[in-house]
């Protein structure tokens, strides 16, 4: 399963034992949800969290923003029942914390077909550890259920014993491999979380960062970030009305022979053309989904 084609500008993780963020979200402008399992919920919270997200689940009300389950590692002590509940909860993607190896992803995958979770349901991967970014290209390559690639900066900072730089220069080897590793196999990338919450013009440097390097959205842990990921993360209104002019431009260069054509002084060839169509759909379907939340 390559990834499906959606907006993903924003992805908004929240604690699946705070039922107050599980409630907010069915009316957050977030593409993606993310019930969390794993790191913010604490162990004597971990049964009830998964109770909380099933329930929420199967109220339903999120629209048609994407909802995924992060569980815990399989290795430790909840993620075999944190994996059987995500095969069957309803979401559209379970995601596997601290991938290092395929075999991880081979494992869980038995394990989901087992617990009887549907074929649609699709496999994200945490990207957050420094085995797991030498062997990027082993996890994307792993399986017909990947669906996306999700950065760990937090994680990774702590096991690179790096710095959160503004620049985020610390990064952008394992960044750049993420990226390399999920367009390669036709998956989608998310960056890290921006841990500052009072720090709003870092974020919007690190969402623009983010969005010249490939990402197709941020993960966020507050809703007051979804608004600047979102605008970041969209197709401006000047590369909407660039593409459609490329667009036209080529179709009358090709009608009279010619492959490539000049526009306002530069080249334009098919392999635009394909990138100009995949930022009008990208922005249709954002169109689509504002006007109808
Ligand atoms: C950081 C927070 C603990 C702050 O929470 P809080 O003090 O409640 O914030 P506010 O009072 O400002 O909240 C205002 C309202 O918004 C709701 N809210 C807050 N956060 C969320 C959220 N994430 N999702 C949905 N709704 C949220 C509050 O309930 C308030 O609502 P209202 O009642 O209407 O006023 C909190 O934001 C939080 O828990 N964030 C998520 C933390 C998290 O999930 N962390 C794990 C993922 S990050 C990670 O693991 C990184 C990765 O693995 C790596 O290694 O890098
Ligand atoms: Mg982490």
């Amino acid at each position: 399963m390559a990834a499906s084609v959606r907006p993903r500008r924003s992805a908004l993780y929240m604690p699946g034992s705070n039922a107050r963020a599980l409630e907010k979200a069915r009316s957050l402008e977030a593409d993606v949800v993310i019930m969390d399992l794993e790191d913010a919920v604490s162990p004597d919270k971990k049964a009830a969290a998964r109770e909380a997200i099933g329930a929420a689940l199967s109220e339903g009300g999120y629209g048609d923003r994407e909802l995924v389950i992060r569980t815990n590692a399989l290795e430790g002590d909840w993620g075999t029942e944190d994996l059987a509940f995500a095969a069957k909860a309803g979401a559209d993607a379970v995601l596997l914390p601290k991938v290092e190896h395929a075999e991880q992803i081979w494992q869980a995958e038995e394990m989901l077909s087992a617990a009887g979770a549907p074929d649609s349901l699709s496999i994200w991967c945490m990207m957050e550890t420094p085995l797991g970014m030498l062997h990027a290209e082993e996890i994307a390559a792993a399986s017909p259920r990947l669906g996306c690639l999700v950065l760990g900066t937090s994680d990774l900072a702590k096991d690179l014993h790096a710095l959160h730089t503004r620049d985020r220069f610390p990064f952008i080897t394992s960044l750049g491999l993420c990226i390399l590793a999920a367009r390669a196999y036709g998956l989608a990338v998310l960056d890290g979380v921006h841990l500052d919450l009072d720090d709003a013009e870092g974020f919007e440097a690190s969402c623009r960062q983010g969005l010249e390097l490939g990402f197709d959205g941020k993960t966020l842990i507050h809703p007051k970030t979804l608004a600047a990921a979102n605008r970041i993360f969209a197709p401006s209104g000047e590369e909407i009305a660039w593409s459609r002019k490329i667009i036209d431009a080529h179709a009358a260069a090709e009608a009279e022979g010619s492959g490539v054509v000049l526009v306002n002084g530069k080249l334009v060839e098919a392999l635009h053309v394909e990138n100009a169509r995949r930022i009008l759909a990208l922005a249709e379907m954002i169109e689509y989904r504002e006007s109808n939340s």
